[in-house]
């Protein structure tokens, strides 16, 4: 497979960033060096592909089982990554729980799961406001590591274009050890118990956990004792996910697959519009609807049956099968009202989509001690509710994306081992929004586990 190298900017069947930025849009930096950025654009166009067209049609693919109701999502990681936590631990630990999570879905439930990490591109944010006030002092809101510095300093606030470098290269390191991970060993079935190894086995959960591995060890030695190869347990397939919010990151990841000779988007397999930035003229839409790779979009509590149909037939015209996904984030208190009108409109428009609940982003509140936070019983509520809607409607639950970590960090509310607001301060370590630590992370996946055995009877 080759890719094309293209100079100044143009991509075939892809609009220009002359033409995307004359859309206007919304979220990106203000880049006060354009020579500096021209020079990383240019650099970054030369640089070979972070993955390759042909996983990301493999993605598509099996986004399609979900679709048809075959398969299910699981989508998770950090709310922002950032530079300082690209470390061996680091991604080890959240590809563990991923893989945790997985299997208790996959088991328990007795459905394939896709598995997609927030993970090697996530390093841009869209903010609510533009700026940060502190004790006073009002600078430019942290925008990711992609943008600018996260300590609260005017220097450190200064968008710095040899940042989306900066993401190129942990994009690459992230995704060589995942690889490493997911081919190598790590991922193998029959490491089962070994993920859990140094978790709390004394919790319910890790109890729990350590059950269902249990099970999971007996099925592998009944099929080993009948002869069965079981090479597929020894692998998985897993794929990264991010927000294409930084236009000029991802046009310069876009290349002409030589197989196809269409525009993919290098910088990661599935590409994701955000809640923000999600316009059906906008320039994120325009720039997505060329490109074909599997793509994902927010749909928040405001979006319409028309709007839905309408981004439906810009962004997958020809109807395939695994090319969309809507990643709902409505809030707990409305998704059992806003969603359904929308699964209906989408089921008579007749077009495939995957439907993901992301329970995170509506369920956002600041407690009194001054922490943005989550409380894991809105998250869970938002889940049920996004299952209740499918149940009510007819159609299929395809799977969750959630902020999470593989650390105990305390950045959510309560979970199994009840954290209150004041714990908040023990570990709050996100960069951005509050994420489910571990045991949050695989109590969900128990949760999610028995609905969906009920959805599939
Ligand atoms: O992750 C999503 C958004 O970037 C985030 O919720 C915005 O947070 P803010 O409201 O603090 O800007
Ligand atoms: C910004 C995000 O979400 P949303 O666009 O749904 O607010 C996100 O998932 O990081």
């Amino acid at each position: 497979m080759q890719f094309a190298t293209l100079t100044a900017g143009e991509v075939p069947g892809v609009p220009s960033l002359d033409e995307l930025r004359g859309l206007k849009p919304l979220q990106q930096p203000e880049w006060p060096d354009g020579a500096a950025l021209d020079q990383v654009m240019r650099e970054l166009r030369t640089l070979p592909p972070l993955v390759f067209a042909g996983e990301c049609d493999d993605l598509t693919t099996k986004i399609g089982a979900v679709a048809r109701g075959e398969a299910f999502i699981l989508q998770g990681g950090d709310c922002a990554e950032t530079f300082a936590g690209v470390t061996a631990e680091n991604i080890r630990a959240k590809l563990r729980v991923l893989l945790q999570m997985s299997v208790v879905l996959q088991y328990a439930a007795s459905v394939p799961v896709v598995k997609i990490g927030r993970i090697a591109g996530q390093y841009a944010k869209p903010r609510s406001s533009g700026e940060e006030t502190r004790d006073g002092v009002t600078l430019p809101s942290y925008r990711g590591d992609a943008v600018n510095g996260f300590d609260f300093t005017p220097e450190s606030r200064i968008p710095d274009p040899q940042r989306l470098r900066g993401v190129y290269n942990a994009a690459a390191a992230t995704l060589n050890l995942t690889r490493a991970f997911t081919t190598g060993g790590y991922a193998d079935l029959h490491q089962v118990h070994a993920w859990n190894t140094d978790f709390v086995k004394s919790s319910p959960v890790g109890r729990r956990y350590e059950q269902l591995a249990s099970e999971i060890e007996r099925a592998l030695a009944f099929m080993r004792a009948c002869g069965a190869t079981a090479d597929e347990f020894r692998t998985v397939d897993f794929y990264a996910s991010h927000e294409a919010l930084i236009l000029e990151y991802e046009h310069a990841l876009t290349r002409i697959d030589s197989r196809t000779e269409q525009p993919y988007d290098v910088s990661g397999h599935l590409l994701w519009v955000g809640e923000r930035t999600r316009q059906l003229d906008g320039a994120h839409v325009e720039f997505l609807a060329s490109l074909s790779n599997p793509l994902g979009v927010k749909i928040g509590p405001t979006t319409t049956p028309e709007y839905i149909r309408a981004l439906i037939d810009k962004l997958n015209p020809k109807g395939i099968e695994g090319r969309l996904t809507f990643i709902t984030r409505m809030g707990a208190g409305k998704i059992r009202s806003a969603l359904p009108p929308l699964l209906e409109a989408v089921r008579d428009h007749g077009s495939p989509i995957a439907w993901v609940s992301d329970p995170m982003h509506g369920n956002t509140f600041e407690t009194p001690n001054g922490y943005k936070t989550r409380n894991f019983d809105d998250v869970m509520d938002e889940v049920q509710g996004f299952f209740d809607a499918h149940e009510q409607v007819g159609t299929w639950p395809g799977g969750v994306h959630m902020e999470l970590t593989g650390d105990d960090v305390t950045e959510c509310l309560g979970g199994g081992e009840e954290l209150v607001a004041e714990d908040l301060v023990n570990r709050y370590e996100t960069a951005c929004d509050p994420r489910l630590n571990r045991h949050q992370s695989l109590e969900l996946a128990f949760l999610v586990a028995e609905r969906l055995r009920g959805a599939k009877a």
